[in-house]
């Protein structure tokens, strides 16, 4: 379901239209029901028709009294007031619930779905915001709306009467209403842009949180710079956002107590002031002011629901920023299939990342790999090697250039197909608990063991029993998982940079040549040059450019 909202109501609309519909058409007659009170109220305390005037208090009986019938209608009314408000309320929370989920689930789509350089460039702290504070407020402001409704059809019902009552003074009240109304929306307005930057401090809180957590390590050693970190990038943004929050909520009170008083303001001005405008009965003087009485509550709902509303579009702007700015990878239905290959070419593949500080680039890098051939692209530190690999690994498309398997360019008809021969590690790479796809366990345990985590780790229904171990170790995981995946092509970024020496010679002389024989396309970033000559081919980068590229066991270098 495409979750892209344009306004708060779009996201019980979305989700369940039929269900929203009820609760708007229940909270519509619940309006109508409280307004149809007021004139049973009058009717019964009109003189003319009093008890008292018509029954003496002795003789006094319910069922027989003038006013029985209207008093049974009015105790109905009371209890489908109950029932009916009741059910569109609970409509309301339960749509609120799921709309709730169903948006967030449509995030977790988004974001899956999003080019990995955006996702990169987003960053974690923006998107757990999104999840963790925009959809809740956004949420909370929606499921206000029945609530509104109600209110605003009891409001115009009550204002229809008040036109039956007398024309004059319904034209009156109007005035007043809408001057202060008008006068109300201007604290509103001010209290949106505190809210608005309030929610830009809490980002950078999130980041300072991200910080706190995973540098606590370092943080912990340096006790001085653990304070300045705390006060700088959590007290700082925690402070300001604190100061917009209150002064954004402080103004949204002041206007809603403003709003509680604007029934009353207009009650004094007709009580004060109309008497000495136009000739008003002291009866029809009686009912204007309960109809206006009458008004304060439903008012006040609605005034109150604004402060929730106000915070909920500046939810709803965050998450229509995030829907329209990173818009998703576009992968058109993959048609195409990869035809039989045997080796992936880069030709003249430029790439520079989205960022505007950043100065590096990419340019202009042609070469070849094969199955069953070791490629090592080595280079010195910001040579660009990762940013290599992950154009080989398609999570980058290039800015310029193609990227071919076999004679098939790689472009958004294929580029799911193509991912989905690749295998990598990165180095900041991630270890699933499951176990994805069908394996048997004799074939598990003979991996676990020639990576030497038998006697750490087992695999119990798909899943492992444990990722709590050393880094090293931890590496050997990820290497678990890209074995029993038997991709044609595995690619490794600095795999063996935490190995000790030990298991690094399994790795360069045991493992990489196993992959090479069963003709697979392995592809090694390294630093450890005492291991080069395992390799095929090195490529050597050097500011962004290839330098050179060696053929150990093969023909000359390829010429772009
Ligand atoms: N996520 C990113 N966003 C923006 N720029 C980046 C990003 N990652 C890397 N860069 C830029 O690309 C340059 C090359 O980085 P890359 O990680 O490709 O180098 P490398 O050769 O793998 O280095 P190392 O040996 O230190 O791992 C960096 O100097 C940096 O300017």
């Amino acid at each position: 379901m495409n979750m892209e909202l344009k306004n708060i109501s779009d996201l019980f609309w979305r989700v369940s239209p039929n269900l929203f519909f009820a609760s708007i058409v229940l909270g519509i007659i619940t309006g109508l029901s409280y307004a149809t009170l007021i004139p049973f109220i009058l009717y019964a305390t009109a003189s003319d028709k009093s008890v008292n005037n018509q029954l003496s208090v002795e003789n006094y009986n319910f069922f027989n009294s003038p006013t029985s019938e209207m008093g049974w209608v009015f105790v109905l009314i009371c209890i489908g007031i109950v029932a009916i408000k009741s059910t569109s309320t609970i409509l309301s929370m339960y749509i609120a619930e799921r709309a709730s989920v169903v948006h967030r689930i449509s995030l977790y789509k988004r974001i899956n779905a999003l080019p990995y350089a955006n996702l990169e460039r987003i960053g974690q702290a923006k998107l757990i915001n999104l999840l963790n504070v925009d959809i809740p407020a956004l949420t909370v402001a929606a499921a206000n709306l029945p609530v509104i409704w109600i209110s605003l059809v009891t409001v115009l019902g009550t204002l229809a009467y008040l036109i039956y009552l007398n024309s004059q003074v319904f034209f009156f009240v109007i005035a007043c209403l809408f001057i202060s109304v008008v006068c109300y929306q201007l604290p509103i307005f001010i209290g949106l842009k505190f809210f608005s930057k309030s929610r830009e401090y809490y980002d950078q809180v999130q980041l300072g949180v991200k910080g706190l957590i995973y540098g606590a390590k370092e943080l912990k050693l340096n006790h001085q710079r653990a304070e300045q970190y705390i006060e700088e990038e959590l007290f700082e943004p925690e402070k300001s956002g604190l100061s917009a929050d209150v002064k954004g909520k402080s103004i949204i009170i002041f206007a809603q107590v403003y709003g509680e008083m604007i029934s009353f303001l207009v009650i004094g001005a007709v009580i004060f002031h109309l008497p000495y405008l136009y000739s008003i009965t002291t009866t029809e003087l009686f009912g204007i002011v309960l109809a206006l009485l009458y008004l304060t509550g439903p008012v006040g709902i609605i005034l109150n629901a604004m402060g929730e509303l106000q915070q909920g579009k500046v939810a709803l702007k965050k998450i229509k920023t995030f829907y329209q700015e990173l818009t998703e990878e576009d992968l058109a239905e993959q048609k195409q299939s990869i035809q039989q290959w045997d080796r992936l070419k880069l030709h003249q593949v430029s790439y520079h990342y989205p960022t505007r500080t950043n100065q590096f680039a990419l340019n202009n890098v042609c070469f070849e790999l094969k199955k069953s051939q070791i490629t090592f692209i080595v280079g010195g530190n910001g040579s660009g090697k990762s940013t290599l690999s992950k154009l080989i690994s398609m999570h980058y498309l290039p800015s310029s250039g193609a990227v071919y398997i076999g004679d098939q360019q790689i472009d958004k008809h294929n580029i799911r197909q193509a991912r989905s021969l690749i295998s990598a590690i990165y180095t900041d790479f991630f270890v699933f608990e499951k176990i994805y796809g069908e394996h048997q366990q004799n074939k598990i345990q003979s991996y676990l063991e020639k990576l030497e985590l038998a006697d750490k780790v087992s695999v119990v229904n798909h899943r492992l029993d444990t990722t709590a171990l050393s880094d090293g170790q931890r590496k050997r995981l990820a290497l678990l998982a890209l074995l029993l995946d038997d991709k044609p092509i595995c690619l490794f970024d600095e795999w063996a940079a935490d190995q000790d020496p030990r298991f690094k010679k399994i790795f360069y002389q045991d493992i990489l040549p196993m992959l090479k024989s069963s003709g697979k396309m392995v592809i090694v970033i390294s630093h450890d040059d005492r291991y080069f000559d395992c390799a095929d081919q090195i490529i050597i980068m050097e500011q962004g450019s290839v330098r050179d590229i060696k053929q150990l066991t093969q023909k000359p270098a390829l010429a772009c």
